[in-house]
């Protein structure tokens, strides 16, 4: 039998009225709790609103009110999942709400140093270090244990990258181009430059994966990897994020580093030995044919095939795919045999670009800002980025054999955290209480709502 898929959790946060909000007037709020879950009413007392009050089902499994910390958020969403992630398991988070209602508040914070306003990320490395250093050190004091050992230590290696339009932004490799493809094996993989190398390799980089092994060190390199994101114009405030950002955030060791970095290796040497053996193999078959007037092939009986050629190049290749092979059986053999059921334990975090609603022909429509035309295919594929999310939560709630990943490529590179098994799921809507932003609160609301209910999270009472 397939196996099922947790459940999806929908969480909200209402952040306070500040100075971005065009209107001083609040929306009226309301939370209503049933047996499993809770529901949400919200009531516009503008007159331009057409729709004045929308409820929702029962579908959040808790509503944050504005005057909730970070802190506070943190312990109640992502700190119970610490232990999943510590049984090598992959814990999904992603913030979605339009553009400046608080999931850059949510997922990194505003402020770095003091505990109660770190955010969700930072909060999670900082207890996920903590667990890790308080596993028990089996150091043995014999010096020739000691190397082995010390390719036991464990540290948190961290991948940043935005998705947008078909590709993705390395924020670590100064926002390189990197193409989002599935291979021959099914798995989606997110790859860099390609870098020729001095002896005819040709390395292809993976997104580029910082090792830390302390929580002040991730904090730098994460802060210095989101200074970079893409800004531009949106609905709402200039530095608007335009892109999703994907923080992950992996437990891992230095002998799996080390046997990662050896699998890049070995595919940089098979790339020019395969290409060339392809070449000899095709021009030895071209010479030994020769083209008739009436455009007809016959074979040449003055050329021999130099199959001795053909077979020490595809030889050479063979044994590029051996040691390839080798060196990906190396990688496997690191959680086979490890020591740390944390191994390979993932938290991911995703800060969504903000979906962009106007309110055509109404007072809110004067929002609307001068966007170029770029802009405005960047807010068009935003909006189809996350109906497929949204179609993709909903498939992998339902259990469905076919869960549509290719139909975004935002959905392609979550696809591997999603399969995760051992894991957990959640998203946080992100709402403004202003009054002015009533059309997108309820669009985020009506999205969670039928996340929470295609998501089997709902509390049906
Ligand atoms: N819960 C909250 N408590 C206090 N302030 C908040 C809260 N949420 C957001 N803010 C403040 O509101 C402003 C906008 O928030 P933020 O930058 O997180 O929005 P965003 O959703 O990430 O926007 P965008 O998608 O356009 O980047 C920031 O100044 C932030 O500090």
């Amino acid at each position: 039998m397939a196996e099922r898929h947790s459940l999806f959790k929908v969480y909200a946060r209402w952040r306070p009225l500040n100075a971005s909000d065009s209107s001083a007037s609040e929306l009226e709020r309301g939370v209503a709790r049933h047996e499993k879950n809770h529901s949400i009413s919200v009531s516009s007392t503008s007159s331009s609103n057409r729709l004045r009050t929308w409820k929702s089902g029962a579908s959040f499994a808790e509503v944050f009110s504005e005057c909730a910390l970070n802190s506070h958020v943190f312990g109640s969403v992502v700190a119970p999942t610490i232990p999943q992630v510590m049984n090598g398991g992959t814990c999904n988070f992603f913030a979605y709400g339009h553009s400046g209602s608080g999931k850059t508040h949510t997922i990194v914070g505003y402020n770095h140093e003091e505990e109660e306003y770190l955010g969700m990320c930072l909060a999670a490395a900082r207890d996920l270090f903590q667990a890790v250093n308080g596993i028990p050190n089996s150091m043995s004091d014999r010096p020739e244990c000691k190397e082995d050992e010390e390719k036991e230590e464990l540290g948190v290696v961290v991948r940043l990258y935005e998705v947008r339009g078909k590709c993705a932004y390395d924020l670590f490799n100064n926002g390189v181009e990197c193409h989002v493809r599935e291979g021959a094996d099914g798995q989606t993989h997110v790859r860099g430059q390609t870098e020729i190398l001095q002896d005819g390799k040709v390395r292809v980089r993976p997104i580029v994966a910082v090792p830390c092994w302390s929580f002040s060190e991730f904090r730098k390199t994460v802060l210095s990897g989101f200074n970079s994101r893409t800004t531009g114009s949106s609905s709402v405030h200039d530095e608007s994020s335009r892109a999703h950002a994907v923080l992950e955030l992996e437990v891992i060791n230095k002998a799996l580093l080390e046997a990662r970095d050896a699998v890049i290796e070995r595919e940089s040497e098979l790339v020019p030995v395969g290409k060339r053996a392809t070449d000899v193999h095709i021009a030895e078959h071209s010479k030994a044919l020769i083209r008739q007037p009436d455009g007809r092939y016959i074979q040449n009986p003055e050329y021999k095939v130099n199959q001795a050629l053909i077979d020490t190049t595809e030889a050479a290749k063979k044994e590029c795919e051996v040691r390839l092979q080798a060196a990906q059986d190396a990688v496997a053999n690191c959680f086979k045999t490890r020591r740390h059921a944390c191994l390979g334990g993932k938290f991911v975090f995703v800060d969504l670009a903000g979906a962009e609603f106007f309110d055509q022909g109404t007072a809110n429509s004067a929002l609307r800002p001068k966007q170029t035309a770029q802009e405005q295919r960047q807010g068009r594929q935003i909006n189809t980025d996350l109906f497929a999310l949204k179609e993709v939560i909903r498939a992998r709630a339902a259990n469905q054999a076919r869960i549509p990943f290719r139909a975004s490529p935002l959905t392609m590179v979550l696809r591997s955290h999603f399969l995760a098994t051992n894991g957990c799921s959640s998203i946080m809507l992100t709402l403004s209480p202003s009054d002015a932003q009533f059309v997108a609160t309820v669009n985020t609301l009506k999205y969670g709502n039928l996340i929470g209910e295609a998501g089997g999270a709902t509390g049906k009472d």
